[in-house]
């Protein structure tokens, strides 16, 4: 059977249109013919839902392109080990699938494009489950918390210390579950280069309705042991460039770059750094004072605060996208953009109409960190 990324992407096209009730399909039928599944999902499945949509979206539409899709889904097969998912249990997801795209692309559909969806998810699963079988690392690391600072009412910098050395490159973000919603898992961001010590920072902003979040803001202390995945995602420093770097940063967005900037100044490289953070208030501004210690300590590091909606700060305000066009041209500049998806999308379009080509612009997947 051979891959037909073509006939896949059409049908899918058509399921997209209907992405909230093809999930919930997808998951009654799920658990309709595997009761027994049910209990490795959390208990209120909404962000599940879209989690599950955002990874078969984001597979179809790099059918085409093997290289980063095969590292994806290798991500994706290691990280899943944390749920417990056997080979087995492919399967009943594929047959699930099967059926949930025959429905919802009833109209165009027939024996060619079922035997394209049959061979992509059968390489897709296969690539998963060969990853995860290599992975030799544990499923999950628990880690004790070993710093908790309110900066902001409602934002904490949150320092843990897994039990095992948990491998990561700046840039990446981990799962995190905390002892109040067992099963219940979201990503956060790592905030520090690699450490002696083997901690890690999460910035963490508790959000209305967000379990985990607020878990981990407003009922987390020192002492308490959470629950971390394997660390994932592609945004890591690009070290052979030798280009000067611009780092766009909005509100608790600014945790992967911090990571970032560390890596850069701890390898001894010196590019000046230009790290534009902004927030809504100067009093979000939660990680202003530690950002400008750095950049006390290494002068290559510039660091401006901006604020978006504050009318009594003195300094640079403004909205970021429009702020990040008010300095020098950043053409030959690698550039890491993080933060609310709006603001990443509209800054990235303001930097790729100003030249800045898209390769050298780094940003991650939105992933829900609530
Ligand atoms: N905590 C973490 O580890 C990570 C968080 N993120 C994301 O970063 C975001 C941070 O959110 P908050 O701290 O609540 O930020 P926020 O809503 O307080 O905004 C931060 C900055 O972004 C600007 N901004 C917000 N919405 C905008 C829009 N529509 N257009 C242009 N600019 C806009 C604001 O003016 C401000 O400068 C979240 O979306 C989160 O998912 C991303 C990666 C890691």
């Amino acid at each position: 059977m051979s891959l037909n990324p073509r006939l896949v992407k059409e049908s899918f096209s058509v399921v997209e249109q209907h992405a909230e009730r093809a999930t919930a399909y997808f998951y009654g039928r799920l658990f309709a013919e595997n009761p027994h599944l049910r209990a490795m999902f959390p208990p209120a499945m909404d962000v599940q839902r879209d989690r599950l949509f955002g990874a078969l979206a984001r597979i179809v539409w790099s059918l085409d392109s093997p290289d980063g899709l095969d590292s994806y889904l290798s991500q994706l097969g290691r990280d899943h080990r944390k749920y417990g998912v056997l080979a087995e249990h492919y399967t009943a997801i594929g047959n699930a699938l099967l059926a949930t795209v025959r429905r919802f692309a009833a109209d165009s559909w027939d024996h060619e494009i079922e035997a394209a969806w049959v061979s992509a998810y059968t390489a897709a699963a296969n690539s998963m489950i060969r990853a995860a079988d290599a992975d030799v690392s544990p499923p999950w690391w628990p880690a004790d918390v070993v710093g908790h600072e309110l900066r902001h009412r409602d934002i904490a910098v949150i320092t843990l210390r897994p039990a095992q050395r948990l491998p990561y490159r700046p840039g990446q973000y981990v799962n995190v579950q905390t002892a109040r919603w067992p099963r219940v898992w979201r990503t956060f961001s790592i905030a520090n280069a690699p450490r002696p010590d083997n901690t890690i920072q999460l910035h963490v902003r508790s959000v209305p309705g967000g379990w985990v979040s607020t878990a981990l803001t407003r009922h987390t202390a020192v002492g308490d042991t959470v629950l971390l995945g394997p660390a994932m995602g592609t945004m890591a420093p690009d070290g052979q460039t030798g280009r000067d770097i611009l780092c766009v940063a909005g509100g608790t967005g600014l945790a992967p770059l911090k990571s970032i900037v560390e890596d850069v100044i701890a390898s001894g490289r010196r590019p000046n750094i230009h790290l534009l953070y902004g927030a809504r208030t100067a009093a979000e501004l939660y990680d202003l004072p530690d950002l400008l210690r750095m950049a006390a300590a290494f002068p290559s590091l510039r660091v401006v605060p901006v604020v978006s909606g504050d009318p009594s700060w003195a300094g640079m305000s403004g909205g970021l996208p429009e702020v990040t066009q008010r300095f020098q041209s950043w053409i030959e500049h690698d550039v890491y953009v993080c933060g609310p998806p709006a603001m990443v999308g509209e800054t990235v379009r303001r930097l790729q109409s100003d030249g800045v080509p898209l390769s050298r612009i780094h940003r991650d997947v939105p992933h829900a960190v609530s």
